[in-house]
């Protein structure tokens, strides 16, 4: 396990996070109080990881709600629908920070009718929660995923769903965290994740630094070792789950998956509740967040295609659900049919 990637300060009223842009090379905090400051913070992922995002906007919202001068609930209303909004344009995929504004929101009207004060505090209480049910997901997952490995598997995982997209034991990594304490000594091979190495810098710094056995692989290796016979099977984590089970994740996990299943390996998908959204009915209907072309043409200050090159670079993918062995959740494993199985977690 690492840092928690998004809390608040000890006197409750900023913000705190980890730059993960500086990682493995630099662990610095930032403190924000400025809803600019937290956006770009999102947009830039300085916090990253669904679950981590959706963490990072609540406290967000509390935090710059908390500087408001308003003395009446309707202006103090106005001005945290205001910061909500602009928060909620900092990123399309995860539907993880829709669903965390969204219960602070719910809380709000909850209380509407108490003193701005009284909100103000039941907000904090709102984000400290999601928060802490987070970390206790994580574990969940990590003990339903556990649940469906062998001691001294080989384990692939694409970009980083580990306690630093979280807030504890992570999603698609909480297994080897828990199996690492059991002695399960498993193998993991990380994809290095283009074009911005969550799999290098991230998943690699955080299981090194808990001891357990990580090889870093470009993502065009995955074929390689596979054939091999070095993977037992695919953990990763998930962005938005779509009703019918297709999920996003960060570019390059559905041809990880198409491979899995050519070379008959299970394919786990690991993600919170939070994370499937019944709104959205299969992937077709899932907004994939385009970034800057740089990113891939002159990513870490250093020109890797000619400056009059295009570039496109989507950050996520969508995987069909036909390639998904289980969706691994807090409240269980879920086996096709996703359509049905989903809806039940819900019931
Ligand atoms: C538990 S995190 C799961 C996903 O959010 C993760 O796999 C991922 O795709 C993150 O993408 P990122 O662009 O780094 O926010």
């Amino acid at each position: 396990m690492t840092v928690v990637p998004a809390t608040l300060n000890d006197t409750k009223d900023k913000l705190v996070l980890i730059d993960q842009t500086l990682l493995p090379n630099e662990e610095k905090f930032l403190e924000l109080d400025q809803v600019e400051d937290i956006w770009e913070a999102i947009k830039k992922l300085r916090v990253r990881g669904a679950p981590a995002i959706g963490i990072a906007a609540a406290f967000g919202l509390y935090v710059c709600s908390l500087k408001s001068k308003a003395t009446t609930v309707v202006d103090f209303r106005k001005e945290f629908e205001e910061i909500r909004d602009y928060l909620a344009t900092s990123r399309p995929t995860a539907v993880n920070l829709f669903w965390a504004l969204d219960r602070m929101t719910k809380r709000f009207e909850k209380e509407a009718n108490k003193s701005v004060e009284e909100i103000k505090r039941a907000l904090l209480d709102e984000s400290e929660k999601i928060l802490a049910e987070d970390q206790a997901m994580g574990k969940a997952i990590g003990e339903h995923g556990l649940s469906l490995l062998k001691p001294g598997m080989g384990l692939l995982t694409h970009c980083n769903a580990g306690g630093i997209a979280t807030s504890g034991y992570g999603t698609a990594l909480a297994p080897m965290y828990l199996g690492e304490q059991k002695g399960y000594k498993f193998k993991v091979y990380a994809d290095e994740t283009r074009p911005l190495l969550q799999g290098s810098r991230l998943t690699a710094y955080e299981l090194n630094k808990a001891g357990i056995d990580v090889t870093v692989i470009c993502d065009d290796m995955a074929s390689l070792v596979m054939k091999e016979g070095k993977i037992d099977a695919v953990l990763v984590g998930c962005d938005r789950v779509a009703a019918n089970g297709d999920t996003a994740n960060k570019i390059g996990t559905s041809g990880v998956a198409i491979l899995a299943r050519e070379y008959d390996i299970p394919m786990y998908v690991l993600g919170p509740t939070s994370t499937i959204d019944l709104e959205t009915p299969t992937g077709e209907e899932i907004e994939i967040e385009l970034r800057d072309e740089d990113e891939i043409g002159n990513g870490f200050g250093r020109r890797t295609a000619p400056e009059d090159v295009k570039a496109y670079n989507p950050a996520f993918d969508v995987t069909d659900a036909k390639y998904i062995t289980a969706i691994i959740t807090e409240k269980g494993v879920v086996k096709p049919p996703y359509m049905e199985n989903i809806r039940k977690l819900f019931e």
